[in-house]
Parts: C-alpha cells; sequence; structure tokens
C-alpha cells in the first residue's frame, strides 16, 4: 500500500496535460468510404461543374419554347435522349426529341415540356401546355462552378459532404488520418464476457467501452486482451505493439492498493502519477512511455467513461483535426438535489428534457447502468458542495438524440 499524492491537479490542467501529450496526427489521401467522420486536410477544389451540362430535370421532350407557343400542337419526335447518351443531337425547328431526366439537352432545344402534359407518342406527339424558356432545365455549373472551393480544410466529412466529393469526382480525399489507440486493460479479477463467472470475478468491460468510444470519434482501437496484476505479464503484453500505436490506455491498477500493476509497471518510465481533484476519475496517469503517449486510467467503469469525455476525447478529436472538440453545454434546473465533495468538480449523470435535468443513480464510479441510461452529464463545481432542487446547473449534451 502507499500514500496518495496530497495535492490535486485541477480537471482544466490535466486536460492540457493530456492534451499536449498527444500529437497531431497527419494528413493522408483516404478512399471517401474510410473518411466518414474525419477531418478534410486541404481545401476540395472541383475539377468539373455541377451539373457538368445542360440536362433536363424532367421524363418529358426537349422542345423549342417558340414551337409550343399555342397549344395544343402535335410534332414529330425526331431523337430519343436517355440519360446517358453522349452523342450530340441537335434539335431541329418543328421537332421534337423524347428526354429522360438526367439527359444532356440538346442544342436547339430551350426547354422541356413533361410528359404529363403530353399524349406520351413516340413517333409524333401531341403537346397540351407551354413552356417558357428554360423550362425544366438544370443549367451547368448552377449547383457548383468548376474551379470552386467546394469544402473547406477543416471541414467534418459526413454523408453530405462525402457526396460531394465523389460527385466532383474524387475517389478520395486529404484528411487527418484516424488516430490509433491500443487499449489494455489490468486486473486479476477480470473475465472475458461470454465465459463463466466464478466469485469474486466480474465481467472485464472497460476495453469494450473504450474502443467504442475510439471509434465513435473515428479513430480506431486495438484491444489487447487484458492482464493480471503482474507487471511481466505486462510488459509483455504490450511489448511489440507500441510503435503501431500514436497512444497507449490502460485501464485499472493505478489507486492506492498493494497490487497496483499499471503503476508498478510504468512508475520511473516518463509515466507521472497524480490526483485529479474530480469525481468520479481522481486517480490518473499520464506520460511518455520508451516515446510512447501513455494514459493511464482508473479501473472503475464510470471512471473509464468519465476520464474518457474529460480528458481523452478532446484530446484525440484535437489530434484529428477537429475544431470542436468540447461537448455542448447548457444551463437547466436540477430536478433533485445534489451533493458534491467540496474542492472536487463532480459529474453526474443526468437526463436532459427541455430545460430540466433529472439526475439518474448515485455518485459511485461502479454504476454503469446509469451512466448507460444519461443522456447528459451534471457538471457540480469545485466550490458547490450541495445543489438544490430548482437551482440552476450546467448540462454538458453527450447525445441529443436520446
Ligand atoms: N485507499 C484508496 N483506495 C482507493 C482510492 C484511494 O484513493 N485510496 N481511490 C478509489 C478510486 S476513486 C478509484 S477510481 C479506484 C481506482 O483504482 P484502480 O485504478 O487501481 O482500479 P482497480 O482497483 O483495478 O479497479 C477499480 C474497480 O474497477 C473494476 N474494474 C477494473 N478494471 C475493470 C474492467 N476492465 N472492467 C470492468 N471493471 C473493472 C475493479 O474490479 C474494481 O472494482 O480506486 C479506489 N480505491
Ligand atoms: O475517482 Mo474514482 O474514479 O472516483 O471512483
Amino acid at each position: 500500500m502507499r500514500a496518495v499524492p496530497t495535492k490535486p491537479l485541477s480537471v482544466d490542467d490535466y486536460r492540457a496535460r493530456v492534451g499536449a501529450l498527444i500529437r497531431a496526427t497527419p494528413v493522408t489521401l483516404l478512399p471517401l468510404e474510410h473518411c466518414v467522420g474525419l477531418v478534410l486536410g486541404e481545401d476540395l477544389v472541383s475539377p468539373v461543374s455541377l451539373p457538368p451540362f445542360d440536362n433536363s430535370a424532367m421524363d418529358g421532350y426537349a422542345v423549342r419554347s417558340v414551337d409550343v407557343a399555342t397549344p395544343v400542337v402535335e410534332l414529330p419526335v425526331a431523337e430519343d435522349i436517355p440519360a446517358g447518351r453522349t452523342d450530340v443531337v441537335p434539335l431541329l425547328p418543328g421537332t421534337v426529341h423524347r428526354i429522360m431526366t438526367g439527359a444532356p439537352v440538346p442544342p436547339g432545344a430551350d426547354a422541356i415540356v413533361k410528359v404529363e402534359d403530353t399524349d406520351g407518342g413516340e413517333e409524333r406527339v401531341t403537346i397540351n401546355a407551354t413552356a417558357a424558356p428554360g423550362t425544366h432545365i438544370r443549367r451547368t455549373g448552377e449547383d457548383v462552378a468548376q474551379g470552386a472551393t467546394v469544402l473547406r480544410a477543416g471541414t467534418v466529412l459526413g454523408s453530405a459532404q462525402l457526396g460531394l466529393a465523389a460527385a466532383v469526382g474524387r475517389a478520395d480525399l486529404p484528411v487527418h488520418r484516424p488516430v490509433r489507440v491500443l487499449v489494455l486493460s489490468t486486473g486479476s479479477e477480470l473475465v472475458e464476457p461470454g465465459e463463466p463467472l466464478r466469485h469474486g470475478q466480474i465481467y472485464e468491460s472497460n476495453s469494450a467501452l473504450l474502443a467504442a468510444a475510439v471509434r465513435e470519434i473515428g479513430g480506431e482501437a486495438t484491444v489487447l486482451r487484458f492482464v493480471p496484476d503482474d507487471v511481466t505479464a505486462f510488459h509483455e503484453r504490450i511489448a511489440g505493439h507500441l510503435d503501431k500505436v500514436d497512444l497507449l490506455v490502460t485501464s485499472g491498477g493505478v489507486s492506492a492498493g498493494a497490487y497496483e500493476v499499471v503503476k508498478d509497471a510504468l512508475t520511473g518510465q516518463g509515466v507521472d502519477f497524480v490526483r485529479v481533484a474530480v469525481q468520479p476519475g481522481g486517480p490518473q496517469g499520464s506520460g511518455l512511455f520508451q516515446g510512447l503517449p501513455v494514459v493511464t486510467l482508473p479501473g472503475n467503469p464510470v471512471s473509464v467513461a468519465l476520464s474518457f469525455e474529460l480528458f481523452l476525447r478532446p484530446a484525440l478529436l484535437a489530434a484529428m483535426g477537429h475544431q470542436v472538440i468540447h461537448r455542448t453545454r447548457v444551463k437547466a434546473r436540477a430536478a433533485a438535489e445534489l451533493r458534491s465533495p467540496s474542492a472536487r468538480r463532480q459529474y453526474r449523470r443526468g437526463r436532459l428534457e427541455g430545460e430540466v435535468v433529472t439526475p439518474i443513480g448515485g455518485p459511485g464510479s461502479h454504476l454503469l447502468a446509469s451512466f448507460a441510461a444519461a443522456n447528459c452529464l451534471i457538471e457540480v463545481p469545485e466550490d458547490t458542495e450541495v445543489v438544490a432542487e430548482g437551482d440552476l446547473v450546467t448540462v454538458l449534451v453527450l447525445d441529443a438524440s436520446r
């Protein structure tokens, strides 16, 4: 057993420390299918116009507007232009071409009459409506002009942005590549989910949580099989992996017990073990082990989740080029009283509905079910020991859709 360091770091100071540890990922060309959620590294300039040519917005007939100025008229159908026809078929006066949506408007035509306004004829067609010049024609470049910047560096790539990149002909994009995180849980009590449990054992859940949290923000996670509280096993497990990742994240083995494997393995090896003035998530460690950034989280599942939220998520997002790295913060009225330890910032799980936040579960860092039911965190400042029902509190929105 060991003494615990006395002077805790503030949440903000520790967040800055972890942020400074994790290096920005390089900008790399990746296929579009691997770019979802990543950040564009350079402006995207369109090599083409969109639409690339004047085309029909309707299935119908390409006409000269003067030929249909007085309905009803019957005209010969000279050509059929399905979408994808690549030759050019000029329209002669007094004739029409049948045309489909997306097909190029022939030279000479200045309007489209939709098929519903005709008898649908294939040799000759009866047209029952007039069409002013330009009707149902989508003009070259009206969406995107050739040479225009369509996406700025720093844009987060979602479905709309990736659709646009493909539309202007890009198969890949320069993006900040995903951060690569190695995840290792420690603890002799741990058992792989799916296997039988004996008294004194628990299922290993921190790796699943951490890997998913990394992937949710666009990172890559490699999960190593957990190790018991054994320093040799710890070093053997990580050997051979350290040069393939940007960061090692461990859970467990960092507090004040007799078997603190992570602390024992990494003390004096470039990793500092500290206390942060936060509940949960107090015992923390971070530093460079053999040149690799390492962040060691306390083992309790909610401490892991909260530590990821507060320290790792902003650092990893920043490393991948994101400008928005913090959760949305709102003010809400507490639906129940809360108590918090003095001189520590407490994060309680809650459900935010409109302007009211209801705390769920207690403050215990083992209460994973209430974390999973929460859609927000309630932040109780260091100098607040009691939040009364109806008080305004700061809330971090985790998932606005729940
Ligand atoms: N004497 C003291 N005891 C403790 C202190 C302290 O200051 N003095 N701090 C407490 C706090 S706060 C925390 S948080 C924990 C952190 O301890 P460790 O990081 O050493 O974590 P463990 O002891 O290994 O585990 C804590 C808890 O979490 C469970 N656990 C661990 N790993 C996993 C996993 N991968 N999946 C699921 N659950 C896991 C473990 O069974 C323990 O119940 O220390 C307190 N004690
Ligand atoms: O810091 Mo521990 O994470 O409160 O439970």
